[in-house]
């Protein structure tokens, strides 16, 4: 049957559920942090076994009038893969089932070696996320980027003003750092023909000091804004250079840049 255009009525409902699940995307990013800010995953851990609805919210010390709510935000951080429900016993009002990790939200555990939780929170993070509502006035405008159209000033220049912004985000990034160093570590083929490389924009530099570490014979640099690897400790093989990438980038055998 052709409703519109030739489109039947299967492909239009098709298409709108296509169109709608791209509008609410933003829902799960929202809800993934939330979890954060709330504690949850922590509390779930904490609690050493599936936890009850009930025991969340008074681990959480969240008001009774909101329990419905957190039941909702824990469905929807279900069914993107963040927590799963196990059964815990049937009683007479039916069965009692509680919250356990999954693989993704033991990565957000605060006092993992291997948390994440860093990187959710300053990726979503309002200076970063609002630039994205700029995104059709930049390409329209001459600036460099939509960080620039929505905030008026450069990412650098926004960096030297708001400290507080800025060890957040370098936070976030080494926790990231963290896990991708454990990965290259178990590829000591890849810089086994490499005597130097400079980490472009390398933060901190928790990428750079763990490879110096893993590979003596290799001489790293970050390079990164001045006020980012001021006062950074070195060591023989880990120096800090600040300047602007898009200036000049110390000469070397290898580039890393890790977003
Ligand atoms: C998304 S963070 C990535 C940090 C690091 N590579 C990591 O993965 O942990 C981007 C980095 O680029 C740096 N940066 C931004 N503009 C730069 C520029 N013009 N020159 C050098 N570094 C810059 C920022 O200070 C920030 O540390």
């Amino acid at each position: 049957m052709d409703v519109e255009q030739g489109h039947g009525v299967s492909e239009l409902f098709k298409a709108q559920c296509h169109l709608y699940k791209h509008i609410y995307y933003f829902i799960e990013s929202m809800s993934l942090k939330c979890a954060l800010q709330l504690g949850i995953p922590d509390a779930i851990q904490k609690n050493n076994r599936p936890i009850t609805l009930q025991q969340l919210v008074s681990a959480l010390n969240i008001p009774e009038s909101k329990a419905d709510f957190l039941q909702r935000l824990m469905r929807i951080l279900e069914h993107t893969g963040f927590f799963d429900t196990v059964k815990i016993h049937d009683n007479q009002e039916g069965v009692e089932e509680g919250y356990v990790l999954t693989p993704s939200s033991k990565l957000l555990l605060k006092d993992s070696p291997t948390s994440l939780s860093p990187a959710v929170l300053a990726m979503l993070d309002p200076v970063l996320m609002n630039p994205w509502f700029s995104l059709g006035e930049w390409i329209q405008g001459k600036e460099r980027t939509p960080f620039e159209t929505y905030h008026g000033m450069s990412f650098g220049e926004y960096e030297k003003r708001n400290l507080k912004f800025i060890n957040n985000l370098n936070e976030g990034m080494a926790s990231d750092s963290k896990l991708v160093s454990l990965v290259v570590k178990e590829h000591k083929e890849i810089f086994e023909s490499v005597n130097s490389l400079v980490d472009v924009g390398g933060g901190t530099g928790t990428l750079a000091r763990s490879l110096a570490d893993a590979y003596p014979h290799l001489k790293c640099t970050v390079l990164d804004l001045p006020q980012v690897v001021a006062n950074l400790p070195e060591s023989e093989n880990l120096k800090f250079a600040g300047g602007d990438m898009f200036k000049s980038i110390p000469s070397t055998d290898a580039i890393i840049i890790k977003v």
